[in-house]
């Protein structure tokens, strides 16, 4: 049995993960933080008759109480965009938020696994990986960027244009979590693609670009919440399998790529050389990442050029993460 905290649990992503978190039934203990609106969310939730104990803590005092114990902490925390924004944008509200939560984990849970969903991604995570290296208990194994929502985006685009693909068809997606660090590998999708230039083209953009269409479509109100609370209950479902079983559990992360430097070998070749964080599959084990799994086959040669642009950006907002941590402490 697993206790899961959500940090960030009365938020649009918040709600909707608490809610098919409550419905897993692997899950003994539902630790609920944030600091307005958690007792309400909290209490309405633990009304539903699955195994966990929900518990609710509200601000910065609570904190320890929301954490000691726990063995999955899903962070969902800080601000979302608005139309006319980057996920960069965020930064600087959204940087503090994360370095106070994981001084926290680091003080009363350092041996959890750490999903960090607040963006932007590409730079919240080498801040976990610095605040957890400073107070140190640093284990690059147990922490991930939650990307899992461009690999659900990408699938699902692809059956947009082509409805007779069954929804397991899976397609890569490398590099980061904004506009062009996100790059979906067409070229190595199971079952095999039999898509067009132009096709492969605009899925690429869309794939790339889908944030921004939840973000224009919601004019204002935030960014995607729903899809995202259904790929994060996708992601810790893995996080808990791999807990429990033998079997082979594969999802993609922004990772440490210290995490498996041998696997990190072929993702450097390809482009990555020099970037300490990357976006790839990983197979999940027992105290994390296991290994980072071997792409199977080699991407097209749009898709290395892709790789190429990506880390050129990715360097900039791992960087930029790393010395927010450096320059306050
Ligand atoms: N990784 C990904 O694929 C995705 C990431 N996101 C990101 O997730 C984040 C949350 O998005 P939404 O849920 O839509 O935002 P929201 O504004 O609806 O909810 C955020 C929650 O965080 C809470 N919060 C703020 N400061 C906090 C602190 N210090 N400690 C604990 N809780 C705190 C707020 O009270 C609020 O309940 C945003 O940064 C957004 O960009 C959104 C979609 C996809
Ligand atoms: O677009 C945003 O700001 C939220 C996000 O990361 C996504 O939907 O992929």
């Amino acid at each position: 049995m697993v206790s899961v905290a959500v940090l960030g649990a009365a938020g649009g992503i918040g709600q909707s993960l608490s809610l098919l978190l409550k419905l897993n039934q692997a899950i003994s203990r539902l630790s609920l933080y944030d600091i307005v609106g958690i007792p309400g969310v909290a209490t309405d939730i633990s009304h539903i008759n699955t195994n966990s104990a929900v518990e609710y803590h509200i601000g910065q005092a609570q904190l320890d109480a929301a954490l000691r114990g726990i063995d999955i902490v899903v962070i969902p925390a800080g601000v979302p965009r608005k139309p006319g924004m980057t996920r960069d944008d965020l930064f600087n509200i959204n940087a503090s938020i994360i370095r106070e939560l994981i001084e926290a984990v680091a003080d009363h849970c350092p041996s959890a696994l750490l999903a960090i969903i607040s963006n932007p991604v590409n730079s919240t995570v080498p801040i976990a990986a610095e605040v957890l290296k400073a107070r140190g208990v640093y284990d690059p194994r147990r922490l991930f960027g939650v990307t899992t929502l461009d690999v659900v985006r990408a699938a699902r685009f692809v059956r947009d244009i082509r409805p007779n693909i069954d929804t397991s068809v899976y397609i890569p997606v490398v590099g980061g979590h904004s506009g062009n660090t996100i790059v979906p590998l067409l070229s190595l999708a199971e079952p095999q693609l039999d898509l067009a230039q132009e096709e492969i083209e605009d899925l690429v953009h869309r794939i790339q670009y889908g944030g921004d269409e939840v973000v224009k479509a919601k004019n204002g109100a935030g960014s995607a919440t729903l899809s995202m609370a259904y790929a994060a209950a996708r992601f810790i479902e893995s996080l808990i399998q791999s807990f429990e079983s033998d079997s082979i559990i594969v999802e993609p992360a922004l990772v440490d790529l210290a995490a498996d430097t041998q696997g990190a070998k072929q993702i450097k070749t390809l482009g990555a050389d020099g970037l300490a964080f990357f976006a790839v599959p990983v197979v999940l084990g027992k105290v994390g990442i296991k290994r980072i799994a071997p792409l199977r086959g080699e991407p097209s040669l749009l898709e290395r050029k892709g790789i190429e642009i990506a880390a050129a950006a990715l360097k900039v907002n791992i960087d930029k993460g790393i010395t927010y941590v450096i320059k306050k402490s």
